[in-house]
């Protein structure tokens, strides 16, 4: 295949709780980054060419396998390829840490003899760096600055180098198996522990298994809602409970555009949605770890909350360009880092106390500074929730008066003045917050709110609309049956989903955002309007929209950010913490209260 005529949904992930790789059909490892999620990547060929760093392993000549599929209820993939001299199977994994991150590969004769080839070109940096290769110990050993890559296989295989990468050719017939196993190592270090591949193959598929068994979501769509949990999951850097929006930095949000950023890092908004997901299938523990990191982070002045950290709770993420990446499809620039974490976002301190009101309520441990946190953080709120702020959406045009951000602030005062009132031994300003939810309530319906239109709008006086107000049943500002809230939701949709698919808000007549291009559909408000649809009793049209979007993810269950309906393809960073949590959520309300009655 054509690398210019790649497409976002050819890929599939494999990880191991601390970074993913991303498959492609013809075999192709493209992106990884070692050894954390946010490290610099040693395969960059997703936002280049081959010579930004991939691993190609396939049968001779052949070119995108002929069906591929996760072993159900894993993240171990399978590709094979049927060819006119027989059938093989490819299986790719990276088994849970123990000491070094690894990437198995097992090429396993299906019938006939193949020839396979295999191509490991590795670029440290971000595709920048070609490392020295030597043997050692019997294997292929890669060295550049802290970054050493080791490569073996069982059996073993012949190796050679030429233009600075590592084939190998051999013949699989029925039964034979050939395992290649990348292991990084910080360079310094002695030679890493070594796995057994095919024992990892086992351990991995049985710790997936029994993990995806404890989903207590039992209703139609079952295979879509375990793989979105699983994407969840293998999003998690397992030694801190962070969560990654996505593994990839600058997939593009329009094909060829300048809507690029880095998402592996985690926000404080996308996490405490995927908490509340995890906690509604069941995962009590997950959501225990990333409570547990929200509470260190955030640790520290209110005044200086940031709405994302580096996956251990790191507060600096400078936005930078990768010059000599060209970008997917040319989607330039390529960048590293996030900008945004600057920004003031006033909804992320509505997500934050809903989401630890909702651990507590699922009967999460407490932990005994958690109430502090949660007063500090409604302090600090009361003082700034009439400023203008960037909101959820991260825009680039400078602040305003979101209507959703203002709505997220009453959504912090209700959920403290219940604590309050349920929870008769803690104490907080229990007036102090009643006045504030009360008087933010007030200001959004009467400045947020427009009469002429029936709907309340993207800011303060704007006749401008966005995909976030299908919120504000779900959180209870307005009863689902209000005027203003059917207004709301049949005006956002007529305006922002006339192919019944959601924008966030309009992109050309809108200057909120200076950014130029169109960007595609985005996928969790299209959830969003499912469940609004379902709230305001359109039942039918929510389980006829949620059906579309499952149909939308790619062949192995995986969405990104974005889709474009005229296309047929996805956008954006992928796979998406955003997407998976919304097909969770909306499966979970739509069909449960189904099977309730
Ligand atoms: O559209 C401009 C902004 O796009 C990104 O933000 C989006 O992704 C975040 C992570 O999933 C999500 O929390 C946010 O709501 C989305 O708008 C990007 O990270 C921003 O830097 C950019 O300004």
């Amino acid at each position: 295949m054509q690398r210019s005529q790649r497409t976002i949904e050819d890929y599939a992930l494999i990880g191991d709780q601390q970074t993913a790789a991303l498959v492609s059909r013809t075999g192709s490892v493209d992106w990884l980054c070692l050894p954390r999620f946010d490290s610099a990547a040693c395969f960059a060929a997703l936002l280049g060419s081959e010579d930004h760093g991939h691993w190609h392993i396939a049968p001779r000549h052949s070119g995108p396998c002929t069906r591929r599929a996760y072993r159900a209820d894993t993240l171990v993939l399978d590709s094979e390829w049927d060819t006119p001299d027989g059938s093989v199977r490819l299986t790719d994994f990276m088994p849970q840490r123990d000491h070094a991150p690894d990437l198995v590969r097992i090429v396993e004769g299906l019938r006939g003899k193949v020839t396979v080839r295999g191509t490991l070109r590795l670029r440290f940096d971000y595709g920048s760096i070609v490392p020295w290769m030597r043997r050692a110990d019997g294997h292929r050993v890669a060295v550049a600055g802290p970054d050493s890559v080791w490569l073996r296989s069982h059996p073993p295989v012949h190796t050679w180098g030429k233009d600075f990468a590592t084939h190998s050719e051999f013949t699989v017939e029925e039964g034979e198996k050939v395992a290649f196993v990348l292991t990084w190592h910080p360079s310094h270090k002695p030679r890493p522990t070594l796995v057994d591949p095919f024992e990892a193959l086992e351990s991995s598929v049985a710790t997936w298994r029994d993990w995806a068994a404890e989903c207590r979501y039992r209703g139609p769509h079952r295979d879509a809602v375990v793989r979105s949990l699983i994407t969840l999951k293998a999003l998690t850097y397992a030694p801190t409970g962070g969560i990654v929006a996505a593994p990839t930095t600058s997939l593009p949000e329009v094909m060829g555009g300048v809507r690029n950023w880095d998402y592996r890092y985690s926000w404080l908004r996308d996490s405490t949605l995927t908490l509340e997901a995890l906690l509604t299938a069941g995962y009590h523990e997950e959501a225990e770890a990333w409570r547990d990191w929200l509470l260190r982070a955030v640790a520290g002045d209110p005044a200086d909350l940031q709405v994302m950290y580096g996956l251990s709770g790191e507060r600096r993420l400078p936005e930078y360009e990768l010059p000599w990446l060209p970008g997917f499809q040319g989607s330039a620039p390529v960048r590293v880092g996030n900008g945004a974490v600057r920004q003031l976002q006033l909804d992320v301190y509505g997500e934050v106390v809903d989401s630890l009101t909702v651990a507590r309520r699922a009967g999460l441990p407490i932990r005994p500074h958690m109430w502090r946190v949660q007063c500090a953080l409604m302090e600090f709120l009361r003082t700034v929730w009439r400023e203008p702020d960037e909101g959820l959406w991260e825009v680039r045009g400078g602040r305003r008066h979101f209507v959703h951000s203002k709505v997220m602030a009453w959504v912090a005062a209700d959920r403290a003045v219940l604590a309050l009132e349920e929870n008769p031994e803690l104490e907080g300003d229990l007036e102090g917050w009643r006045e504030m939810r009360d008087a933010v309530h007030r200001e959004v319906c009467e400045r947020g709110y427009d009469p002429g239109q029936n709907t309340f709008t993207q800011s303060y006086g704007s006749r401008a609309l966005d995909a976030s107000l299908l919120l504000i049943p779900q959180v209870g500002f307005l009863p689902p049956d209000d005027p203003r809230v059917i207004g709301t939701v049949e005006a956002v949709r007529a305006r922002l989903a006339p192919d019944g698919f959601m924008r966030r808000y309009d992109t050309e007549s809108n200057d909120v955002d200076p950014l130029p291009g169109r960007e595609g559909t985005f996928l969790v408000c299209s959830f969003w309007l499912a469940d609004a649809l379902r709230l305001i009793g359109r039942g039918d049209e929510a389980r006829e929209l949620f059906e579309r979007l499952v149909g939308v993810s790619n062949d192995v269950g995986l969405l990104a950010e974005e889709y474009d309906p005229a296309t047929c393809r996805q956008l954006g960073n992928f796979p998406q913490a955003f997407s998976h949590l919304g097909l969770v959520g909306t499966a979970l309300a739509l069909f449960e209260e189904d099977q309730a009655g």
